[in-house]
């Protein structure tokens, strides 16, 4: 059995997105795994499902790399709003909007929360700053944007150990459901961003983190809306103020269509 997928990137946070709206997929965690792998897979940082909705244009849905189910995806959403020119698009994070605007796409995501139980934590506590630290990284802010994130802010990004402090913090027993992590170095007005991502590592960009990272820069007076939010794989403008939606705009790129062979996969 053959299906057919687009491979697409935002900022190179990359993605195989297959259009289930006339013909269902069924996504196991060991297909996800299975399409997402790098060496004999397609290889991409998230699986992408769009399937019918009557509340959208579609309803978006999103696997890791490690093959678990999530919410949101920032970086997806523009690739499906430029993919199928959808302008509402449902997720199990929430009721996205967009529009493609030529040279980038803008999405706005629901307003962020920031209650313990909305993180989720495993028990009550302040997240703004969360009293927790992991050797040097210290009193984070816990923000749900659709999913999970803590915001590190760091003197430089390029000190942090990432690949072995990011895995203790996502698998921390304080995240019930787990939590992508983010470092974050402010200078005039900037945002420089690393992402440690929940089931898939560090990624050359988030989305979502892009938006937390705003969101937690705005929040705590460190910084002033709108900014740039700075990444391996480039830039994202984010609008936010708050009790408001967040709005963020960047690029969405188009790499190819193929073809998966799903008994290959199995
Ligand atoms: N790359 C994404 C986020 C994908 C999901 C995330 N790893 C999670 O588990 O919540 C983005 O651009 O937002």
């Amino acid at each position: 059995m053959r299906r057919t997928f687009h491979k697409m990137h935002g900022l190179g946070n990359d993605f195989v997105i297959v259009d289930a709206r006339e013909a269902p997929f069924d996504v196991t965690p060991s297909l996800a795994r299975a399409i997402c792998d790098r060496r004999t897979g397609v290889g991409c940082d998230q699986l992408i499902v769009l399937e019918p909705s009557d509340a959208a244009d579609l309803r978006m849905r999103i696997w890791n790399s490690d093959g678990g189910e999530v919410e949101s995806c920032g970086n997806a959403t523009r690739c499906v709003i430029q993919l199928t020119g959808a302008r509402r698009v449902d997720s199990a994070g929430g009721l996205l909007t967009g529009e493609d605007l030529g040279a980038e796409v803008e999405v706005v995501l629901p307003a962020p929360r920031f209650g313990w139980d909305d993180i989720p934590l495993a028990y009550p506590t302040d997240t703004n700053p969360l009293p927790m630290a992991w050797d040097a990284l210290e009193n984070p802010v816990a923000v749900n944007v659709g999913n999970p994130h803590l915001v590190f802010f760091v003197p430089d990004v390029g000190e942090v150990s990432l690949d072995e402090l990011g895995p203790s913090i996502e698998n921390d027993p304080a995240f019930p459901e787990r939590i992508n992590v983010n470092v974050a170095t402010l200078a005039d007005n900037t945002l420089k961003l690393r992402t440690f991502e929940r089931g898939a590592g560090e990624t050359p960009a988030c989305g979502t983190g892009a938006c937390a990272s705003a969101v937690a820069a705005i929040l705590t007076k460190r910084a002033q809306s709108p900014m740039n939010v700075e990444m391996a794989g480039g830039a994202l403008t984010i609008d936010w103020a708050p009790g408001q939606p967040i709005r963020m705009r960047g690029g969405a790129t188009h790499v190819f269509t193929g073809e998966l062979d799903l008994a290959a996969l199995a």
